[in-house]
């Protein structure tokens, strides 16, 4: 039998202490994964109790920065890490509860960042969403690709506009 010649995902992880549960014991899975190169935890451990604002960003900023491919975040609902991730540039962060989602997360959005909360999904169910998203890639030549493209362009927008109010206010 071949071995696969796709490349392997580095993956960060990161929760609050409303996640850490799921997190660690997906991150189990991950580690047991032949998909996976690496993963990198960005906490929180035990009963830390870091807010997840600055987990969700500590992780997107490393997939902004290319350290890694993809981000699983557990909050309580999935929401707050999300919205945090966001505000990454570069970082396209969904919350997904269900197959086809998570599905369309990657092959519609080319989403980085997937996110969970431990108090709407069952841990099956979370380990099961989390096993197959690493099945996804997203196709650069399909038919979604311009759709990205033009999120991307409002995000150079947005930061070109960012610029010139802050130089016009100097
Ligand atoms: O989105 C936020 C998360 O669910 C978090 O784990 C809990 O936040 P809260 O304590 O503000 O409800």
């Amino acid at each position: 039998m071949s071995e696969s010649t796709e490349q392997k995902w580095r993956i960060v992880v990161g929760s609050d202490d409303a996640g850490v549960q799921y997190k660690d014991k997906i991150k189990a899975d991950l580690l047991a994964d032949p998909r996976v190169a690496s993963v990198v935890d960005v906490g929180v451990n035990g009963d830390e109790d870091t807010h997840y604002p600055h987990v969700a960003v500590a992780a997107a900023r490393k997939v902004a920065a290319g350290e890694a491919d993809r981000a699983l975040l557990i909050c309580g609902t999935g929401l707050g890490v999300a919205i945090a991730a966001n505000k990454v540039p570069g970082v396209r962060a969904v919350t997904a509860h269900d197959g086809f989602s998570v599905e369309r997360s990657v092959l519609s959005n080319d989403a980085q960042v997937l996110c969970m909360g431990q108090r709407v999904v069952g841990i099956e169910l979370a380990r099961r969403l989390a096993k197959e998203w690493l099945g996804y890639r997203f196709d650069p030549t399909s038919a979604s690709a311009a759709k990205v493209e033009a999120i991307k362009s409002y995000e150079t927008v947005a930061s070109a506009e960012d610029e010139a109010t802050t130089v016009a206010a100097c």
